[in-house]
């Protein structure tokens, strides 16, 4: 049997775990208004190597969800297990940890920095709390990245001079130079005509075919076919 390793998170990895495991969440919106039920019971299960697409109307929260898997939320009820771990109630400083060690986000705006390169925008995913990492390495790991997604040659180039799909690819670069383990990807083909839509859900298929688990929220059901599974949110759950 593999033996558990630690990440940076100080976080216990069984290597037989799901990545993530969601069982009955549910989410209320405590506004001004009367609190609403946006999320109530959801179960979603990824392994490494497995994409997951999830659909549904506008509003039917799967933005919400996505960020509570991204730990920029906590649900209300409901379990949540990360390597096998129980994070339901994880305080914001061991999130931040697991969010930054874990998950690679991309979402529909690219947010890339209009005066760096492409190399320069990725390698800002490096920065941490002890500063930049060696600069060898960090050219190195930076490279790597661009090379998954297939720009390695646009490395010099500044956002302005690149089109939306290699601009995406850039933002898909950046969240993978940590080499997470899942890619939450939030209608990250929504500002691209479909011919560049098609692309860059290769390149995000293409992480899989590495080991990271993906979710893939998408209005478009051509993309959602391409993922292992593809699940609907209504009436707050997967139907
Ligand atoms: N911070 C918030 N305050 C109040 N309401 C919110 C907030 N965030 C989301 N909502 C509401 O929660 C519901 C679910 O929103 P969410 O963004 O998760 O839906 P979605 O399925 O991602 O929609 P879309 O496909 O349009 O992006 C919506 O009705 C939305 O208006």
């Amino acid at each position: 049997m593999t033996a558990p390793q630690m990440t940076d998170a100080t976080e216990i990895i069984r290597p037989q775990a799901p990545l993530l495991q969601l069982t009955g969440i549910t989410k209320v919106l405590k506004g001004q208004e009367e609190p609403r039920t946006i999320l109530s019971g959801v179960d979603l299960t990824v392994h490494a190597g497995q994409s997951v697409a999830i659909l549904g109307r506008s509003g039917s929260g799967k933005s919400t969800l996505l960020s509570l898997i991204g730990l920029f939320d906590r649900a209300d009820s409901g379990e949540y297990l990360l390597n096998g771990n129980d994070i339901t109630r994880v305080a914001e400083r061991r999130a931040a940890a697991l969010r930054s060690a874990e998950f690679g986000f991309v979402f529909q705006r690219f947010f890339l920095l209009k005066h760096l390169t492409a190399a320069q925008n990725v390698a800002m995913a490096l920065v941490n709390g002890q500063g930049w990492s060696a600069r060898r390495k960090r050219r190195q790991q930076v490279m790597e990245a661009l090379e998954q997604v297939g720009i390695a040659h646009l490395a010099k180039s500044k956002p302005t001079r690149l089109s939306g799909g290699e601009q995406q690819r850039v933002a898909i670069a950046r969240a993978l130079v940590r080499k997470p383990r899942i890619i939450l990807a939030d209608e990250p083909t929504g500002a691209l005509d479909t011919e560049t839509g098609n692309l860059v859900v290769e390149v995000l298929l293409n992480t899989t075919r590495q080991g990271c688990g993906l979710v893939l929220v998408t209005h478009d059901h051509d993309h959602a076919r391409k993922m292992g599974r593809v699940l609907e949110l209504r009436d707050g759950r997967f139907n």
